[in-house]
């Protein structure tokens, strides 16, 4: 049993912010974007990537588009350090993309990091020390004051000194209070306060203040009260990129990241589908498809997501989960047959510009590279919306509906019984037992079509097996269905009527066929559906007969 947890644990506190904004701002556009997968990621992985996996997650990142890149903690080892002489050597950063990094506020780890980065064009310079009380008394043992002065403005002037030594490097210079989100508000402004005074940023000439919820422990509106908060109160303001660092120890980085835009931020950092320390960093594509689907271009490119997921995972060397969103195997993908009715309504209302308004389905596959074939699949959950349209996207069979209630059972004795998922083909093949193969008793072998004007009647002579066995059939009516059920009801001895009748071009596939339905009313018994397919629509149809009474014959 769990012990009362009001004994061990803290309640987060509330800010006082009366007057908050942001519950009604609206994300119009994107935010600066910061990928840290190769440092916050990278530190975080059970082995972290070795040269040849950075590069790949390197060139990924590029190709889609990201501007600020954190590279790595080059004073952490000799590979973070020769990763980035790498990179800078064989002039493998593109100019318009700055490589980010990261030290701590110590001396020796800042200069080891100025020396990693000669003859880099474009950089953000990247420190941080904790600010959190729990982290001032136990690891630093350092009072607010000392904090800001040994920890924080020292290390912001040795950083402007070094950068000026180093002229020919375009230099942006960032600040983490780190643990910012569990650090007193009026603190952290005096920290961030204290440094931009040493720094003094321009308008022209921003610097970059990082707020980072290191460890998420609030709700993420708790988040966006802070940010909004610093946002109004900080000094220097327009000289100021406010940058957020969302993690999701409590599963709410994405809220809390997109809260956080509402309240002021300008830019986020984050890694890609949500590694990084812990539960992970927040997801940055998580959020720049969310905007995305509003309507808002997020100046990233994932029109081939399962790439992007291919190489993250073989960088990272772990799986993307098959609910990841927008990402995972099955996120597009409907069993329940409500969802599956709904969602091939709404695809054959579709026009091809109209907004996307799909249920069940928030974007459209296509746009990240997906198929729709994944969108429908037919478990024992499913109904006949699903199966059929299986059958229309994949064999390009319009079943009518009454046809679609009477295969579904097919359909569902057998998920019934295996309890496992059918595929497509599956259903096809289960689709060909049941309507298309049924040659017993009755099978087709060929016809003759007279068509009698004066009578406006047609005549049919028809050569049908009967338990193997050839017979000629003679029949009259006013089409070659009617006259076909006519010869028919006379051979078998019973009533034959024709209850429905429907046929298309079959869409799928490279012949020209035709399919016809046909629901057969046999005596007094319900009717029954007979399918045929054939190149001749008149064959079609008379196959169709001959199922639905082979099928009759087959129950009784
Ligand atoms: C929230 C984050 O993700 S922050 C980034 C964390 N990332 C990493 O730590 C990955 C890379 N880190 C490393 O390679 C190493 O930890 C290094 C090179 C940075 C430091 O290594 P070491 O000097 O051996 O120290 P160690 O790893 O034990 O860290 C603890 C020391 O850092 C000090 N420290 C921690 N954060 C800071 C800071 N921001 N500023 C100054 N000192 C700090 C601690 O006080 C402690 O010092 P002490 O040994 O005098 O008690
Ligand atoms: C170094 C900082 C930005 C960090 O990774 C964190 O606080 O989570
Ligand atoms: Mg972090």
């Amino acid at each position: 049993m769990l012990k009362n947890p009001a004994t061990k644990y803290r309640s987060f506190a509330p800010v006082h912010l009366r007057d908050r904004t942001w519950p009604d701002a609206v994300l119009s556009r994107a935010p600066i974007w910061c990928s840290v997968d190769l440092r916050d990621g990278n530190q975080s992985l059970i082995e972290p990537m070795n040269r040849e996996r950075k590069l790949r997650m390197f060139q990924l990142l590029v190709k889609l588009g990201f501007k600020e890149i954190e590279v790595g903690f080059p004073s952490a080892s000799q590979t973070e350090f020769d990763f980035i002489r790498h990179l800078i050597e064989n002039d493998l950063i593109p100019d318009d993309v700055s490589i980010q990094v990261l030290t701590q506020a110590r001396e020796h780890l800042i200069r080891r990091t100025f020396e990693a980065l000669k003859g880099a064009k474009k950089v953000v310079l990247h420190y941080y020390n904790a600010t959190a009380p729990v982290m001032r008394r136990v690891v630093f043992n350092l009072s607010q004051d000392e904090v800001i002065d040994q920890l924080a403005v020292q290390h912001a002037r040795l950083i402007k000194q070094l950068a000026a030594e180093q002229p020919e490097t375009d230099w942006t210079f960032e600040y983490s209070p780190e643990m910012f989100s569990g650090t007193e508000l009026d603190f952290a402004k005096r920290i961030v306060d204290a440094v931009t005074e040493v720094w003094q940023p321009t308008p022209e000439r921003r610097c970059i203040i990082n707020l980072p919820s290191t460890v998420e422990h609030s709700t993420p509106n708790i988040f966006a009260d802070m940010i909004e908060w610093m946002h109004r109160h900080l000094e220097r303001r327009e000289s100021i990129i406010i940058s957020v660092h969302p993690h999701n120890d409590r599963g709410t980085g994405t809220a809390a990241g997109e809260f956080a835009l509402m309240a002021g931020a300008d830019r986020i950092e984050g890694c890609l589908f949500g590694n990084g320390e812990r539960t992970g960093n927040v997801d940055l594509v998580n959020i720049a498809l969310n905007l995305y689907t509003q309507g808002v271009d997020p100046g990233l490119d994932f029109g081939d997501i399962d790439e992007v997921r291919r190489c993250v995972e073989y960088c990272n060397q772990l799986p993307v989960h098959p609910r990841h969103p927008y990402v995972g195997d099955l996120v597009f993908t409907s069993f329940s047959g409500s969802h599956q009715d709904a969602i091939k309504k709404a695809f054959s209302l579709r026009k091809p510009d109209d907004i996307w308004e799909m249920p069940y389905l928030p974007i459209d596959p296509l746009d990240l590279g997906r198929s729709y074939e994944a969108v429908i699949r037919v478990n024992s959950q499913s109904g006949k919306g699903g199966i059929a349209y299986l059958l229309e996207s994949e064999y390009g069979l319009t079943l009518p509906r009454r046809l679609q209630i009477e295969f579904s059972t097919a359909v569902q004795a057998v998920t019934d019984q295996s309890g496992k998922e059918v595929s497509a083909a599956d259903i096809w093949a289960l689709f060909q037992t049941e309507y298309l193969s049924v040659g017993e008793p009755y099978g087709y072998l060929a016809h003759h079509l007279v068509e009698d004007s004066t009578l406006d009647q047609v005549k049919l002579v028809t050569e049908v097996a009967v338990n193997g066995e050839k017979h000629r059939l003679d029949g009259k009516g006013n089409g070659p269905i009617d006259a076909f059920v006519s010869a028919l009801s006379e051979l078998s001895g019973r009533k034959l009527s024709v209850a429905d009748y429907q046929e298309h071009a079959v869409t799928a596939g490279s012949d020209a066929k035709a399919v016809s339905y046909i629901e057969l009313k046999v005596g007094d018994g319900r009717p029954v559906f007979g399918v045929g397919i054939d190149g001749n629509i008149v064959t079609a149809s008379l196959k169709a007969i001959l199922s639905a009474l082979n099928r009759v014959a087959r129950r009784s």
